[in-house]
């Protein structure tokens, strides 16, 4: 894709300082845990000076996000990636520490937010708009483009409980990549979107990134934040144990062949890249 001139906007940041998430779990009993427990899976469960059980979902994270920069979340089950997210969202508070975000953020990790399955996909498109922060005639402006894109046909009349979770998906990726977020935050969900159609997608998600910020994306697809990202943090038990390139991380977390596939992946895109820049 040819890369536009556009100078990058330096008001546009994420920074957290240190910031934990803690969940109390009010009804477990913290007699059964003799001791903070570390498993494979999820973050480490221990007891606040209350006693109440916690889990300690995100533990001294400290990001700091700039214009253009598009970054990728690995690891396990229950490592942080998904609390993280939401903490970049606004929609949880660091329980210690800070998090700031200045610019306008457009989650896209819970299709059930925003979206009512008993009305039209049109009608939904206008409301998950709205959702974001847009105005209903902004978005009767933009609807036959987010349709045509979508390629869901007459499906746009009937009820949102008739389509499938990639159906679904299509409208989100189609809405989102409309507007004009400054932090776009995505997460495994949109991996349920055909491999064709994740092409066309790229491409928009590519060009939005580059129009108007941060990305940050969790997934467990190298293929995806290969194709979306280019810089990678893994998250491990609620902290950062890394952070660089996509490939790099991949290589620590999951070894030598993933790595290979992702440069792989790096490389077609790239060439994809120069070709639609000399078109
Ligand atoms: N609402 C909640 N209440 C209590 N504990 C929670 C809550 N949400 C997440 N957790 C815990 O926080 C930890 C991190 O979960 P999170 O969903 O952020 O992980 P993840 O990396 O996104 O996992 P996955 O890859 O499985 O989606 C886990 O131990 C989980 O059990």
């Amino acid at each position: 894709m040819a890369k536009k001139n556009i100078a990058p906007d330096t008001r546009v940041r994420v920074d957290t300082w240190d910031a934990c998430v803690d969940f109390p779990i009010f009804d477990a009993k913290t007699r059964s845990l003799k001791k903070s427990v570390i498993g494979a899976a999820g973050g480490v469960i221990g007891a606040n000076a209350s006693n109440v059980v916690v889990v300690e979902a995100l533990k001294n994270i400290n990001i700091h996000l700039k214009h253009g920069d598009r970054v990728g979340l690995v690891g396990h089950n229950g490592a942080g990636k998904s609390t993280l997210l939401r903490l970049l969202s606004g929609i949880y508070e660091p329980t210690r520490g800070a998090c700031r975000v200045q610019g306008r953020v457009a989650p896209v990790f819970d299709l059930g937010v925003g979206m009512d399955p008993e009305i039209s996909g049109y009608e939904n498109i206008i409301i998950r708009g709205m959702f974001l922060g847009m105005t209903r005639k902004e978005m009767l402006k933009k609807i036959d483009d987010i349709a045509e894109f979508t390629e869901l046909g007459d499906y746009l009349q009937m009820p949102l409980r008739t389509y499938s979770t990639g159906m679904r998906v299509r409208i989100a990726l189609g809405v989102v990549t409309s507007i004009d977020p400054e932090i776009l935050i995505l997460d495994e969900g949109i991996g349920a979107v055909d491999a064709e159609f994740m092409k066309k997608a790229r491409g928009r998600l590519q060009a939005l990134v580059e129009r108007s910020g941060i990305l940050v994306f969790a997934s467990h697809s190298n293929e995806f934040l290969a194709q979306l990202c280019d810089r990678a943090l893994w998250i491990d038990k609620g902290e950062v144990r890394m952070e660089g390139g996509i490939d790099e991380v991949v290589e620590a977390y999951e070894g030598p062949a993933a790595a290979a596939h992702v440069r792989k992946i790096m490389a077609e895109v790239k060439a994809d890249d120069s070709t639609k820049a000399s078109e």
